[in-house]
């Protein structure tokens, strides 16, 4: 008997998706019934050696990204989420999004509610002895190794391995991956901010309000307590969710999770591809490069200067971070939310005006390379400025927080390929030989 069974958010959710399961099957045994052996495109072989760019490979139920339109949650675009979804001031709460992409439906306010009262009361719940591995941690280490660590000692928690070793029907297994992703989205939060406290504050945790959203806790834990900032953290775990399958951490942690894996170790395998620079580190590389331009060019610098700024760094070979996307191919709505976000709390922040400034003139230097695919700001570029304007500056903290955020998304994810039964992820791949065969060939 799963723990929690008898809790009434969880009843709730869990019943929904007793209720959406059999069609949702069903519809997915038509498809693969009546036309498995539809072509949906090509693979080229520039795909195969370019990161399978625009190779449509993996079934995704929680989101969709369009190069041109950017991420649609459910269906719903980001203004939408922010209109349609239980909030306490505008944006959406992180909890109201986790249901979102659980069951494809947007929660009512009774619905959030319950939720928001069972994270808040799973959170409570941290065992000792993952609390005592991450303490003994030394404070050099990267906060996202540390998360990744905590993230495995919490895996001794998980229903799903339990399930896996009691011999669970493969049919049955979303229902302890539902339990799991519970405990963790509730957990994660208390695990990032006790990194926090340990290696930049006196190792001291806020406490938590039974009635608060995630964020607001969240924030309380680390030692936040302007609502402004725990509105921000709402934008910030709303935005970062999740980006359809493909991206690394959600095809780690999906990948990982095929070989049934719980979701514990596959989300912690996530977490490493997050913490890649071209991934979700480079959250922590835009505010060191817009600090860095600060200190070179100053606070208010011409368009010429900061052209001049942007040669030198790709001169020196590196790359512009918060710039360009594997997907996109216009600026990142989820950048417009936060730009939005900077006009209406703090118009004249210094920072998110050399961020607005920058996004007048690295658009064309990056163009004018000729190469780039996408020369458009994504959704790293502006969180570090935001964050800093309420005294948040330890940058190398910012990938933890999109870890939690991604939470989210991935563990949707993973209820759902466990509910739909999808098998274990094995591609063939070629050699160097194969390939100048098949060239021959051709
Ligand atoms: C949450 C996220 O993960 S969003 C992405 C976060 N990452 C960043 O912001 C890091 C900076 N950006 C990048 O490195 C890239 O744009 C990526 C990794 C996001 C996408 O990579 P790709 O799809 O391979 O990009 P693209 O097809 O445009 O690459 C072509 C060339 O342009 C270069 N390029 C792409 N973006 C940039 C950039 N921001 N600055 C400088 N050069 C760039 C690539 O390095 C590549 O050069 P090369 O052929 O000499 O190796
Ligand atoms: O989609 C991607 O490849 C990267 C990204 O923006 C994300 O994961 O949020």
């Amino acid at each position: 008997m799963l723990s929690s069974l008898l809790r009434t958010p969880f009843a709730t959710m869990h019943k929904r998706l007793v209720d959406l399961l059999p069609e949702t099957r069903d519809r997915l045994a038509k498809i693969r019934r009546g036309h498995g052996n539809k072509v949906l495109g090509p693979i080229t072989v520039e795909q195969i050696i370019g990161g399978m760019r625009g190779i449509k490979g993996l079934l995704t139920q929680t989101s969709r990204l369009d190069a041109f339109k950017g991420i649609k949650f459910r269906g719903l675009s980001l203004p939408e989420c922010q209109i349609r979804l239980p909030s306490v001031r505008r944006e959406p709460i992180p909890e109201a999004m986790f249901y979102l992409l659980i069951t494809g439906e947007v929660p009512s306010n009774d619905e959030a509610e319950d939720l928001k009262k069972d994270i808040a009361e799973r959170a409570q719940t941290f065992p000792n002895y993952v609390e005592k591995i991450v303490n003994s941690l030394s404070k050099d280490l990267h906060p996202m190794s540390q998360l990744s660590i905590g993230v495995l000692a919490l895996q001794n928690e998980s229903e799903f391995a339990q399930a896996i070793r009691r011999g669970e029907k493969r049919g049955n297994l979303w229902q302890s991956a539902l339990e799991d992703s519970l405990n963790l989205i509730s957990r994660i939060p208390k695990l990032a901010a006790m990194i926090y406290v340990n290696k930049y504050r006196d190792g001291k945790l806020g406490e938590i309000r039974e009635n608060a959203d995630l964020s607001e806790n969240f924030c309380r834990m680390m030692g936040y307590h302007d609502e402004k900032f725990w509105e921000l953290m709402r934008l910030y775990l709303t935005i970062h969710c999740d980006h359809e399958g493909g991206n690394v951490s959600a095809h780690t942690t999906h990948l990982v999770g095929s070989a049934l894996s719980d979701p514990y170790l596959s989300y912690s395998a996530g977490l490493n591809g997050l913490a890649g620079p071209l991934h979700g580190l480079a959250n922590q590389e835009c505010l060191r490069f817009i600090l860095g331009m600060k200190e070179a060019i100053g606070e208010s610098p011409s368009e010429i200067d900061i052209e001049k700024y942007l040669k030198d760094t790709l001169a020196k070979g590196f790359v512009i971070p918060g710039y360009g996307h594997a997907v996109l191919r216009v600026t990142d709505p989820r950048f417009v939310c936060q730009m939005e976000f900077a006009q209406r709390y703090m118009p004249n922040d210094v920072l998110c005006k050399l961020v607005a400034s920058l996004y007048k003139v690295a658009p064309r230097v990056l163009k004018d390379l000729g190469k780039v695919s996408n020369p458009y700001p994504n959704v790293d570029a502006h969180s570090g400025a935001l964050l800093t304007h309420f005294g948040m500056t330890e940058y190398d903290f910012y990938t933890v927080l999109f870890g939690v955020s991604r939470a989210i998304g991935v563990c949707a994810s993973f209820v759902w390929s466990r509910a739909l039964a999808l098998p274990i992820i094995r591609p063939a791949s070629v050699t160097m030989e194969n390939l100048e065969e098949f060239v021959r060939k051709t």
